[in-house]
């Protein structure tokens, strides 16, 4: 315990009754006033313990989604406390910019908000005052029961919040980017594009990283870092971090927790599975043609799988791990199907053999499958 001479055991009490205590400094608005680029990643698990997984990768700021993952402010509160315990920042995103809305994100603590859809200087003007109090805003104030001013330990909150709050707008939408010029003339404090959103928009739908998008959203960034405002975006391409970061961009997201698990967990299940043997069924199809229907099928699948054929041997290779193996004699033609371990092979073997009977239609040819299946 330390003791002052004069004040006695430095507790919190008296600290707060010797030092007038300012609203929480925000080290993100500081990095981006100071155009230090910071690089981030979306978080969307929507869970504490996962957030505080993340907390401990090491990125600048991690971004609470509360507009596409399922939180609500309590949750994204929850979330934002533990990622105030680490080294990272944390950001939150709100589901749509309504001042309602603000003032209970601004109360619980959170000093970094990104706001969906801003399309208008005006809407973005509005936005700015809801995140100030008044009379320059509109900012409802209820300081005395919020934790953002530690529920009235910092007294000094109400006239120094506003200059800890970073306000980031998205622009998404080809309304929002004919819009961007008045909205970078208003107090945002950044500009964040968003590429899946705008893609949509510009009828590419599913394309981020179509030339068009790209390069409207290039133009943007270039735009937003000349109207001396910071820049963001969230993409996983890395050439495109690497060209937003060398046009200026100053906050970069460049993963998302939800896909890196889900693609990591995916990865382990299959290699895990592999370990187990593929299943296979061997049968025969009784047809003087079955060269014919052997080159046929091997043609109708060579391109949507690896394929090897001549007259007599051919073999086709999904990357699902389902493959059919054949041999063509004379008389008949010899099938081996195979699927991995938790694959379905009943209705391999019966994709394989509609397609065998719609080659030989003339005929009456269905092939007969060993009962033993491994
Ligand atoms: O439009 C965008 O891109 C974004 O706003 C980010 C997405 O909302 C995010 O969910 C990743 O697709």
């Amino acid at each position: 315990m330390l003791i002052s001479a004069r004040l006695g055991p430095l507790t919190f009490a008296s600290l707060k009754r010797e030092f007038a205590m300012p609203a929480p400094t925000n080290r993100f608005k500081i990095a981006l006033k100071e155009k230090r680029p910071q690089m981030g990643c979306w978080i969307g698990l929507a869970s504490p313990y996962a957030a505080e997984i993340s907390a401990t990768a090491g990125f600048d700021w991690l971004l609470v989604d509360g507009e596409h993952a399922p939180n609500d402010l309590r949750s994204i509160l929850e979330q934002v406390r533990v990622i105030e315990a680490s080294d990272s920042i944390p950001l939150a995103r709100l589901p749509i910019g309504e001042t309602w809305l603000i003032k209970q994100y601004l109360d619980a603590g959170i000093q970094s908000l990104l706001v969906p859809m801003v399309e208008t200087k005006d809407q973005a003007e509005e936005l700015v005052r809801a995140v100030r109090y008044p009379p320059i805003g509109s900012r409802g104030v209820g300081s005395s029961l919020a934790r953002a001013s530690m529920f009235a330990a910092i007294d000094d909150y109400l006239t120094t919040a506003d200059d800890q709050i970073c306000l980031i707008v998205q622009v998404e939408n080809r309304a929002g980017m004919a819009a961007l010029d008045g909205i970078l003339e208003t107090e945002v404090d950044g500009v964040f594009i968003g590429p899946a959103d705008l893609a949509a928009d510009m009828g590419h739908i599913g394309q981020a990283g179509h030339p068009e998008v790209k390069a409207a959203v290039l133009d943007a960034i270039k735009r937003t870092v000349a109207a001396g405002k910071a820049a963001g975006i969230l993409t996983t391409d890395p050439e495109m971090q690497r060209q937003c970061l060398d046009l200026g961009a100053t906050f970069v997201a460049t993963d998302i927790d939800v896909t890196r698990f889900a693609s990591a967990i995916r990865t382990s299940a299959q290699k895990a599975l592999s370990l187990l043997p593929d299943q296979t069924a061997s049968g025969r199809m009784t047809s003087a043609n079955s060269s014919k229907y052997l080159q046929q099928l091997c043609k109708h699948w060579s391109h949507k799988a690896e394929v090897e054929f001549n007259e007599t041997h051919g073999r086709i290779n999904f990357s699902d791990g389902k493959s059919v193996e054949m041999s063509a004699t004379q008389d008949y033609l010899s099938i081996v199907a195979t699927t991995r371990a938790r694959g379905d092979l009943e209705h391999w073997k019966q994709i394989i053999e509609q397609h065998l009977l719609r080659f030989a239609f003339r005929e009456d040819c269905t092939p007969i499958w060993d009962q033993s299946s491994s």
